[in-house]
């Protein structure tokens, strides 16, 4: 069966969309933007109706989703009214200055909204970097499982983004889609 996954995104100054564009690729995603002023393209809701997983990122901007991702977030109560949503995956990403920076914050914000929606979740799954050689490159330094988080230094360009988060966020990506492709064949056989 062939699968859709969307990966929908805000992106201020480029960086989450450099990671938008890494989970999107090792997923085999299409890229939905939304734009300055917090709406999708024509169609793009149509495109997240017929999707069989989503994948929301945003940057994280005063602790939480930015607001033009909140306003789409939001507007997708229409959706939710209908559970139009309803067994779909979900999976989400932030980017941020600090290492820290509250991402978990605007990571569970957006676990909650696709629970609303009624959503599946699919975390990181990926072990974190955590000994003493530890190294910045490595996959899941940020050591996030709820979902993905990459940290870009604050005067960083997109450009510039560590090698490591760009490495996580693609196998990110490989297991949304091989999720899908589980709950797909599972689908299949029943
Ligand atoms: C309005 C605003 C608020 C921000 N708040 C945070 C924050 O709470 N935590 C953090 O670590 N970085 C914060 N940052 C830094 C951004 O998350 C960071 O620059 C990120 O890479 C921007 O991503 P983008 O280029 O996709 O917009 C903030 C930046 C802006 C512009």
């Amino acid at each position: 069966m062939s699968q859709s996954i969307i990966v929908v995104y805000f992106s201020g100054f480029g960086h989450t969309q450099r990671i938008a564009q890494a989970v999107a690729t090792a997923a085999g995603a299409q890229l939905l933007r939304v734009d300055e002023a917090g709406n999708l393209p024509p169609g793009g809701w149509e495109q997240l109706a017929a999707a069989d997983a989503i994948v929301f990122g945003t940057p994280t901007y005063i602790g939480s989703v930015s607001w033009q991702f909140k306003k789409f977030i939001d507007e997708s109560s229409k959706v939710f009214s209908v559970m139009g949503w309803k067994d779909k995956l979900a999976a989400a990403f932030t980017n941020s200055a600090g290492m820290n920076g509250d991402k978990a914050s605007t990571l569970y914000a957006l676990f909650t909204m696709s629970q609303q929606h009624g959503m599946l979740w699919v975390g990181t799954g990926l072990l974190p970097s955590t000994t003493k050689a530890a190294k910045r490159d490595d996959i899941n330094f940020v050591a996030s499982f709820t979902g993905l988080a990459t940290t870009t230094p604050s005067d960083a360009s997109p450009e510039e983004m560590v090698r490591g988060d760009l490495e996580t966020a693609h196998l990110f990506g490989q297991r949304v889609a091989a999720t899908l492709a589980r709950l797909q064949e599972s689908a299949d056989v029943a």
